[in-house]
């Protein structure tokens, strides 16, 4: 990958993804920010532009619009030096399940899955050309844990873990890496923004700190990267575990315990 490939960040108006804009900016890499607040974007390129001298473009797009997500995925196709895709913008659940609207779910589902693997699948098959490239998909521990309630936000997010882990089955033979990010909590607008209350958190991490962690593991190549996570060994033997199943599942025949009888 070039020294100044540019790096397309959705969600880079706040939080996670205006810290990855800021740390790839210091790598010298160009950027193309993506969201929907234009001034917010506005306000972080001009500065970026002026800490690191990088060219930096902005996209002002809601994801949940289909015109919008078809610009987003125009340029992904197009611009042949976007060689990183970090794939973050998202939204966390506000209220429990019974107190969705039809609305709420849809742009809670649209924008943590379907804008995300769309813009995955834009850029793709141009990298596999290249035979090089990065997509990131920042999705969260939440997704494997229903325990913590937030069940729609949650299998958002295991369904951005599935992605990335069959997306890197395909494409990592043809020169693509892809990187699944599982940040647990985090101190970002997201909470407010879903009426969550954090005033009392002390287990929240700070956003530098994730954001630093997962670049360790981009530039480790890790697959999985979960930067609250202490001892890895955990999650690998999570994995094992789940490969280790993959043999037995394939049977023509029921097993005994679900055969008829009395
Ligand atoms: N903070 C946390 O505790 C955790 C966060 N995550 C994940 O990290 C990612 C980033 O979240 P975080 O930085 O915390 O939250 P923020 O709320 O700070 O950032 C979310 C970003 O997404 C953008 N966004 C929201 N809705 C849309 C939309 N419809 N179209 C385009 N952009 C949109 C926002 O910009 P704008 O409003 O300008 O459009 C903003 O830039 C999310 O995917 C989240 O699920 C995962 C685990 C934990
Ligand atoms: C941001 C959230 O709402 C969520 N709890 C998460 O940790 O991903």
């Amino acid at each position: 990958m070039a020294t100044r490939s540019t790096v397309l960040i959705t969600g880079a108006s706040s939080g996670i993804g205006a810290t990855y804009a800021e740390r790839f900016a210091r790598r010298g890499h160009d950027l193309v920010l993506v969201a929907r607040d234009k001034a917010r974007l506005e306000a972080l390129s001009a500065r970026l532009r002026q800490e690191s001298s990088v060219v930096v473009d902005v996209l002002q797009a809601d994801l949940t619009q289909s015109s919008d997500l078809a610009a987003v995925e125009t340029r992904l196709r197009d611009d042949a030096k976007i060689e990183i895709l970090i794939n973050n913008a998202g939204v966390a659940q506000s209220g429990g399940f019974t107190e969705q609207t039809a609305g709420s779910i849809d742009r809670l589902v649209t924008l943590n899955t379907t804008a995300l693997t769309r813009l995955a699948a834009a850029i793709a098959p141009r990298l596999v050309k290249a035979g090089e490239g990065a997509i990131v998909n920042i999705g969260s521990v939440v997704g494997f844990a229903p325990e913590f309630g937030q069940s729609i936000y949650g299998a958002t997010k295991a369904f951005v873990l599935f992605l990335s882990q069959g997306l890197s089955l395909e494409l990592s033979p043809k020169g693509i890496y892809v990187q699944a990010v599982l940040p647990a909590g985090t101190r970002t607008e997201i909470w407010e923004r879903a009426g969550i209350d954090i005033s009392a958190r002390t287990d929240l991490m700070e956003v530098g700190e994730l954001v630093d962690a997962a670049l360790v593991g981009f530039d480790r190549r890790e697959l999985v990267t979960i930067p609250p996570l202490h001892d890895a060994a955990r999650w690998d033997a999570l994995d094992t575990a789940r490969q280790g199943l993959l043999s037995d599942l394939r049977q023509a025949h029921a097993a005994e315990r679900y055969r008829a009888g009395p």
